[in-house]
């Protein structure tokens, strides 16, 4: 809840099982209790690695050549902004993500090594260049 429903001392109609992270327990107005299943809930205690680390599967797989979507659907004001972009202190989803380095090396005649991605000013002949690819 935030900072307005607290000090309203509204109260919460959503309920999660303490054992249980597929569902919850929605109060309805007339008292009745709805139940609702989902493939996860997470916590309201889940912070921001915990939400990266259950999605982390489906980024990987960009890696091995999926295309991923990863959607925020919800009322307004429920964090979907806050999940996916974060604050500067406290970095959301679409800044968790996987991290690739290239380094493009060449190495001259004169054995000299030179990374091409940095420094483009000088040509030679007779070289050799390797490309590197880092997954962090
Ligand atoms: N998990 C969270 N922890 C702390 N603050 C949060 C969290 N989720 C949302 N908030 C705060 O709640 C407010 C609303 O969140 P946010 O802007 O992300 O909602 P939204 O779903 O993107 O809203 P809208 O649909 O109107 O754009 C923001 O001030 C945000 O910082």
């Amino acid at each position: 809840m935030n900072q307005t429903e607290i000090s309203s001392r509204s109260g919460s109609v959503v309920g999660l099982e303490s054992s249980l992270d597929d569902g919850l327990q929605v109060t309805c107005s007339d008292s009745s209790k709805k139940q609702f299943k989902f493939d996860l809930v997470l916590r309201p205690e889940g912070n921001q690695e915990a939400v990266f680390a259950q999605r982390r599967p489906i980024v990987s797989s960009v890696l091995d050549g999926y295309n991923v979507c990863i959607s925020a659907y919800g009322q307004t004001g429920t964090g979907k902004t806050f999940t996916m972009e974060g604050t500067p202190e406290n970095r959301g989803v679409n800044f968790m993500r996987y991290e690739l380095c290239v380094n493009m090396l060449e190495v001259n005649n004169n054995e000299k090594i030179r990374e091409l991605l940095v420094d483009n000013t000088n040509q030679s002949t007779n070289k050799c260049v390797f490309f590197c690819l880092n997954v962090n």
